[in-house]
């Protein structure tokens, strides 16, 4: 069961539209996260997919089927919503079997899902009580179980994990992917945060600005980020984006302060250069000339987190070792030692320079093709 979104489009009023020209291809079988920030458009692009609001612009396609104006019900898709959308009446048991007794399933066979479902989802010993005398985290379970018990193809789901505690939400991570491996479900999955989406997705389509700014695997993302948004939404701590100018012929000079050489001359331009903290080295004390000045120091046990000022007051943010010690005023010395990602001063990638060798970074026509 693929999907294929062709160029659509939203306007909730005359000419504002909240997202335009959104073209993908999902495959049978793949989980596809949806990330961006509020109000950046997920759920509306999900609710066009499930029919829930009309489609303003474009094509939707599900298994080769033109289903722009489908009613919801002949969409062959199951949603998981925030909200939960159970049946107040029903035990637990009976909201997850609802769909599959309204389409005549064998006993046995529903027994069988229904038990796996709510096993998955932890919620046998609550099995027989009604959605009121749940918790909303345990209410979202037996939304989850409703949907993983169809038999449904294709799941959409609208942040399913964000009413559970963080370490039922890590756990349930690992589950609902390997569940919806085993079933071969085509899951498009909407969430704000990139960790889950990283650590869930086969592909992910980021949005902002009301258009994809890139789709690819975590790691083409994480790599080769289309520019300089996408750079800084994934990975923690946020990579540091730093004004860069031409200095010399193959030289470009950061904050004023850093530089970084490139194989080949640049165009005489702004650029704005991206270098994850751990891609920055912090030279032993006297090795080299004190260029950053520590603002807050962060202990996480294993590591530490430095919020510094470079001398020209452009904030970088970086990882030292939990063993040493730092204090706010410190000065420190500074040196690339990694990836820089060198961005146009719009923001779109140009390359990554590592060791002095130049490498392609990702944009948003070359990672979709
Ligand atoms: N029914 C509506 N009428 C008009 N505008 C709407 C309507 N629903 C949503 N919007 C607007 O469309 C934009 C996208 O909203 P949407 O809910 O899709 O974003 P989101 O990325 O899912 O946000 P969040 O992560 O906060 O849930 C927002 O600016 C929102 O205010």
């Amino acid at each position: 069961m693929s999907i294929e979104l062709k160029a659509l489009g939203k306007e909730y009023t005359a000419g504002n539209w909240v997202l335009e020209d959104v073209s993908a291809h999902i495959e049978s079988g793949e989980f596809f996260a949806i990330v961006g920030p509020s109000g950046c458009g997920k759920s509306t692009l999900l609710r066009m997919i499930a029919g829930l609001i009309p489609i303003s612009a474009g094509e939707l396609q599900i298994d080769d089927q033109v289903a722009t104006n489908l009613p919801p019900k002949d969409r062959k898709l199951t949603m998981v919503f925030q909200s939960y959308a159970l049946f107040p009446f029903l035990s637990v048991t009976d909201n997850v079997a609802f769909g599959l007794k309204a389409r005549k399933f064998p006993a046995d066979e529903i027994k069988k899902r229904v038990d796996k479902a709510i096993d998955l989802v932890n919620l046998n010993e609550f099995k027989d009580r009604k959605p009121r005398d749940l918790s909303g985290g345990q209410r979202q379970r037996v939304a989850l179980a409703r949907a993983i018990a169809s038999d449904v193809k294709i799941c959409l789901m609208d942040e399913p994990l964000s009413n559970l505690d963080a370490q039922l939400r890590i756990k349930m991570r690992t589950e609902l992917r390997n569940l919806q491996r085993e079933l071969g479900l085509t899951v498009i999955y909407v969430t704000h945060d990139q960790v889950e989406a990283m650590t869930m997705a086969d592909h992910i389509m980021v949005l902002h600005n009301h258009e994809i700014q890139q789709i690819g695997t975590p790691l083409d993302i994480y790599n080769r980020p289309a520019n300089t948004f996408v750079a800084s939404f994934f990975g923690t701590p946020r990579m540091n984006l730093l004004p860069a100018r031409v200095e010399a012929d193959k030289e470009l000079l950061l904050a004023n302060t850093l530089k970084l050489s490139v194989p080949e001359p640049l165009p005489v331009a702004d650029y704005v250069v991206g270098i994850r903290p751990n891609a920055l080295r912090l030279l032993p004390q006297g090795a080299g000339e004190p260029n950053a000045q520590v603002k807050t120091v962060e202990y996480l046990g294993s590591e530490i987190i430095l919020e510094a000022e470079l001398a020209d007051g452009t904030p970088l943010e970086l990882v030292a070792a939990a063993k040493d010690q730092y204090n706010v005023g410190d000065w420190l010395s500074v040196a690339i030692d990694g990836q820089a990602y060198v961005f146009d001063h719009d923001g779109q990638a140009q390359f990554m320079v590592e060791g002095g060798t130049r490498h392609a970074t990702g944009n948003h026509a070359s990672v979709q093709a």
